[in-house]
């Protein structure tokens, strides 16, 4: 079916907005807005960031964001490109666009889908704000959304192809994402909720780009599972930017010691004697790059009443430690379905996230030996810590959360290269290119997932009959090797 467009002229704006919606997509946002959890803004001394756009001046810009490394490829830049080229003042206009369908609506605006005029083969995500219609506080937010989104540039975050103030209307063109929230995914599974492997790699991922916003000075604020959209490769972006909030931040080097018992590395290294058995061991200073904002200080009440951290409902203050809060919320519910905290109403959630109580797992026998259960558990625990100079990631950052055991093997330089999980109601488009052999999952296999894999792979060589035989005491890489020697 021919999808229904419209082709915005920058002069017919109400019309635009108003009369391309289907009865069809309208169904589709109705399902997902009930289920979805709205967030809060209770403000006290925010600081904001400053505005540099003028709201009642009619513009169009495109940031100059496709000269930045990891954009150079980027066929959505490459469209824009092709189309500005041919506009005649070198920008890229409302006309430029055609709306095929409105895909979601939220407290500032509504987000369609669109493709460029003249150039068939790329989508976009047009969030368009009708200022006339805000508060003043909800104009701050769209705002701060706007000059946030213009700073990323990272793969697990939208860019922003351009920012465009035409009449009353803030119109941010961003990539679209065909593939909807972790919130509709994780309705869609059975139990309402994700294998350990599968929520191993969308934490994995919303670690990384958090990382990367307190390396800006960014608190998110406002983690939910709503707000994390799956693009069409599998891999996460990062939405909905308004409740961040912005803080200076000093990058600083740190040296950290850790005791490593096999360490061949000759490196700052010193041997000490470990006083219980006697044994030598070695002690490496490494050096750390911390950019976290750990004195960032907000007293405003935003987020989600479920993801809250227990500072944030107090308003005693706070800083980068709420979105850490936010995470192990996040890890919590994609395994069990729930989140931690939660009551029959929203003031008991806020009452049980500010009581002294810890957390609780509800988890049967089956998902209790599922591997790789355990780590998260303690990561979970970890990371629900209430008091913020406690919690995991407060005192050094993502740095601290990566290094846990749940997050073993995983090959964090190469985390855009992972296969994202195979999940029931999930449409991945592969990439032509192959992609890294491993899925985050395989990394850390469990030993009992190496043994019948071993296992399978003995029965296999049996039945083959293969003069490549494998004893008890070989290992399947032992085995790859000696069939490599023999080749040369
Ligand atoms: N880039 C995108 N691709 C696909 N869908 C999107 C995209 N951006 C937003 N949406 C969908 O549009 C809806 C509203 O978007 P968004 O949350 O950004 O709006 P908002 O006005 O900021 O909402 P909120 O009430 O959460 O502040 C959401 O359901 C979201 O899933």
């Amino acid at each position: 079916m021919e999808e229904e467009t419209h082709y915005p002229a920058d002069s017919d704006l109400d019309l635009s907005f108003t009369s391309c919606t289907t009865t069809t997509t309208d169904r589709t946002f109705s399902a997902r807005s009930s289920l979805a959890r709205s967030s809060l803004t209770l403000s006290f001394n925010e600081s904001r960031l400053s505005s540099t756009s003028n709201p009642t001046s009619s513009s169009t810009s495109i940031p100059n964001l496709h000269r930045r490394a990891h954009r150079r490829h980027d066929p959505n830049w490459a469209a824009i490109k092709a189309a500005t080229t041919l506009s005649s003042d070198g920008a890229l206009h409302l006309r430029h666009l055609k709306l095929l369908r409105l895909v979601g609506s939220g407290n500032l605006g509504r987000v369609f889908l669109c493709r460029l005029r003249d150039y068939d083969h790329a989508n976009f995500a047009l969030k368009v704000v009708d200022r006339d219609s805000l508060t003043s506080k909800k104009l701050s937010h769209v705002q701060t959304e706007a000059e946030i989104l213009s700073s990323l540039d990272h793969p697990f975050l939208p860019t922003l192809y351009a920012h465009l103030e035409v009449s009353h209307y803030t119109c941010l063109l961003i990539d679209y994402c065909p593939n909807g929230d972790l919130h509709s995914l994780l309705r869609k599974q059975p139990n309402n909720r994700l294998p350990v492997d599968a929520v191993r790699f969308y934490a994995a991922e919303v670690l990384v780009a958090l990382e990367y916003l307190h390396a800006l000075g960014i608190v998110y604020r406002d983690l939910k599972p709503e707000n994390i959209l799956i693009r069409e490769n599998g891999h996460i972006m990062l939405s909905d930017f308004d409740l961040c909030f912005k803080s200076d931040i000093s990058p600083k080097l740190e040296s950290r010691t850790h005791v490593n018992p096999g360490t061949t590395r000759k490196r700052h290294r010193r041997r000490t004697c470990n006083c219980f058995d006697g044994r030598h061991q070695r002690q490496e200073t490494v050096m750390e790059f911390v950019a976290e904002p750990t004195t960032a200080f907000s007293r405003s009440c935003v987020g989600t009443h479920e993801y809250l951290a227990p500072e944030l409902v107090s308003g005693s203050g706070h800083g980068n430690g709420v979105d850490w809060w936010a995470f192990g919320v996040l890890i919590y519910e994609l395994l069990s379905g729930t989140t931690p905290f939660k009551g029959g109403s929203k003031e008991s959630t806020l009452r049980n996230i500010a009581s002294t109580k810890g957390v609780r797992f509800y988890v049967d026998e089956r998902e209790r030996e599922e591997a790789g259960m355990a780590e998260a558990r303690d990561l979970i625990e970890r990371l629900l810590v209430k008091d913020p100079r406690k919690r995991l990631g407060c005192a050094r950052g993502a740095t601290d959360i990566k290094r846990h055991p749940f997050f073993h093997g995983v090959k964090w330089p190469l985390i855009r290269a992972y296969r994202p999980p195979e999940l029931r109601g999930l449409a991945v488009k592969r990439s032509k290119s192959k992609p890294h052999a491993s899925h985050v999952s395989g990394l850390s296999s469990s030993p009992r997932r190496r043994r019948c894999w071993w296992k399978r792979l003995c029965n296999y060589m049996r039945i083959k009959g293969s003069k490549y035989s494998l004893k008890s005491n070989q290992n399947y890489y032992c085995y790859v090797n000696n069939k490599v020697r023999k080749c040369v």
